[in-house]
């Protein structure tokens, strides 16, 4: 019996397991090219990933001080859709030490969940793309849970999601990394440990996520969490 301190990790996709920076800046720039907006280099794309695809266009619009209304918005949102739907993993590919690492606490019978705010069939094609699609015993996307009595997706930052991934891993006691301030939101509305991937598309310093602890390669996770766990 493995001493680590938790039985189940709940990891967050894009910044945190994959590199998905490119594709993306891809998708986005494909329409708002269509839109008639300036392209966004993919630096600043980084700054716009987090909320998933939705979001990262309204972001970009709102960036040029474009017009969000409806009518205009929809076509631009469903050509990203599109296009990122069949170029998702052109460049995309795990970050540094995650092969690694996944496989060290899959050793250790450590049961690993994705928990991203893409939507569940682009992040399903992606792992299955990549390989990496039977690491995971759950994959919980941005539109998994359906929506709340709001009609917001019962996603990062709200705790359903991590809420599923512990149900779901049947986990008794898990523990969350991710790189935004939705994936620290999320997990301590849940009250789980969060660690910040410092490495990915962070949308303010990661040591000012408000996370438990920070790491800058993806192979410092399992001596973070072990210090996390025995503090
Ligand atoms: O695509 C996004 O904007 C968010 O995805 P993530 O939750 O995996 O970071
Ligand atoms: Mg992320």
């Amino acid at each position: 019996m493995s001493d680590f301190p938790f039985d189940a990790i709940g990891l967050d996709l894009d910044g945190t397991l994959l590199d998905t920076k490119a594709d993306l800046a891809a998708a986005v720039n494909h329409a708002l090219a269509e839109g008639g907006y300036r392209q966004v280099p993919p630096e600043e794309v980084e700054g716009l990933i987090g909320g998933g695809a939705k979001v990262m266009l309204a972001r970009a619009i709102e960036h040029q001080g474009g017009s969000l209304e409806r009518e205009d918005f929809r076509p631009l949102y469903k050509t990203l859709l599109r296009y990122y739907s069949e170029h998702n993993a052109v460049h995309t590919a795990p970050f540094p030490g995650v092969i690694e690492t996944l496989d060290a606490l899959a050793a250790m019978d450590v049961k690993l969940a994705v928990v991203t705010n893409k939507f569940e069939s682009f992040a399903a094609e992606i792992l299955d793309q990549l390989g990496l699609a039977n690491r995971f015993v759950t994959l919980i996307g941005g539109d998994s849970l359906g929506k709340d009595a709001e009609g917001n997706f019962r996603a990062k930052p709200a705790a359903d999601p991590i809420h599923a991934a512990i149900e779901r891993c049947a986990a008794t006691r898990l523990a969350f990394v991710g790189d935004s301030t939705y994936d620290v939101m999320a997990a301590r509305a849940a009250q789980v440990p969060v660690v910040a991937a410092g490495y990915g598309y962070c949308d303010r310093p990661a040591n000012e996520l408000g996370a438990d602890a920070v790491i800058d390669r993806f192979d410092a996770l399992i001596p973070a969490l072990e210090r996390l766990g025995s503090s």
